[in-house]
């Protein structure tokens, strides 16, 4: 029997697949600029998706993601292993060695993962790994696992890249907190923006960006967390109203330590699908300086994944 290795990917019921033709933004991203979250997805022909995956993306290949890039004006890239790839890193390192230097990654890895496979990996460009604490997405690792993980990644400077809901962090955070290596936080530990952003839980999270002066965090997927919107769509150039003052918060009071990213292809949407170029448009809202913009996307995200790159040689990306 001959088996066809596409239809064993059927895309999850509902699934949007990402915007094709997005629009060039008006905002012009500063030189050297990083989308520091995004995925690759497969293609699963070639990388197929893990067994115990809770969702089956569209693919999105490499190639699509460089062209989206250069298309957006953007240089570099962060390329965050996705859930459906499980522990098997090959698709997104397979991303990082084809883009010249021009994207680091952040790895999802097993307790009891060799030195061996961490030093391919950082030679790779990898530079952390991704601890899921969202139910929806991944089963709860034993925390003594995850306590494994981080005493093998500490000695090659890496950092722990954490994605939770708002309402799981008092619970989380002492755990967090006792993590001893830099903690960078997905999609501002997804507030509910119905609530007020100078209310006890929003305030909650800033505690927690306070409590150590290593913790980042990404502004991003204002298209996940927006109630009211408008969506990215339609030449809407200022999406996302809802959000806004959250993301201003956390940039305000933390310059130097806030990221951005795209998160294409955009896993688990199921209401719409963003124009990226429409997104990038989102970031002056949320950091409206120059100065703001240019630590936003250039310096922050260079110190921690090109930290002794020299980014000014006319031969490097
Ligand atoms: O909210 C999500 O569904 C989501 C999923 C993943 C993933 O499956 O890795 O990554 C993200 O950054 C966001």
């Amino acid at each position: 029997m001959t088996t066809n290795p596409t239809a064993a990917f059927e895309k999850t019921p509902g699934w949007l697949d990402w915007y094709a033709g997005p629009s060039r933004p008006r905002f012009r991203p500063p030189e050297g600029a990083v989308d520091a979250h995004c995925h690759v997805f497969g293609p699963g022909e070639e990388f197929p998706y893990a067994p115990e995956r809770k969702y089956t993306p569209c693919d999105a290949s490499k190639d699509q993601l460089f062209a989206l890039r250069d298309h957006l004006g953007f240089t570099r890239n962060v390329v965050v292993q996705a859930t459906c790839h499980g522990a098997d890193n090959s698709a997104m390192v397979d991303a990082l060695r084809a883009s010249g230097g021009r994207a680091r990654g952040v790895a999802t890895v097993r307790p009891g993962v060799s030195a061996a496979e961490l030093r391919d990996l950082h030679e790779a460009g990898v530079r952390g790994v991704r601890f899921n604490f969202v139910k929806r997405l991944v089963d709860a690792a034993p925390r003594q696992d995850l306590r494994d993980v981080v005493e093998r990644i500490r000695p090659l400077g890496w950092h722990v890249v954490v994605y939770f809901e708002a309402g799981d962090l008092a619970e989380l955070r002492e755990f967090l907190l006792s993590i001893p290596v830099p903690l960078v936080i997905d999609h501002m530990g997804r507030p509910d923006v119905g609530k007020d952003p100078d209310g006890p839980e929003f305030e909650a999270f800033l505690d927690f960006m306070r409590a150590r002066d290593d913790i980042w965090c990404k502004v991003s997927c204002p298209e996940r967390l927006s109630v009211s919107g408008p969506a990215a769509l339609d030449g809407e150039r200022r999406a996302y109203r809802d959000v806004v003052p959250f993301a201003r918060r956390v940039v305000e009071e933390f310059p130097d330590r806030v990221l951005w990213g795209t998160d294409w292809p955009h896993p688990n949407l199921t209401d719409h699908m963003p124009d990226d170029g429409l997104l990038v448009d989102f970031v002056p809202h949320i950091a409206p300086t120059p100065a703001l913009q240019q630590a936003l996307l250039v310096d922050n995200p260079v110190r921690l994944y090109w930290p002794d790159a020299d980014l000014t040689a006319p031969d490097r990306p």
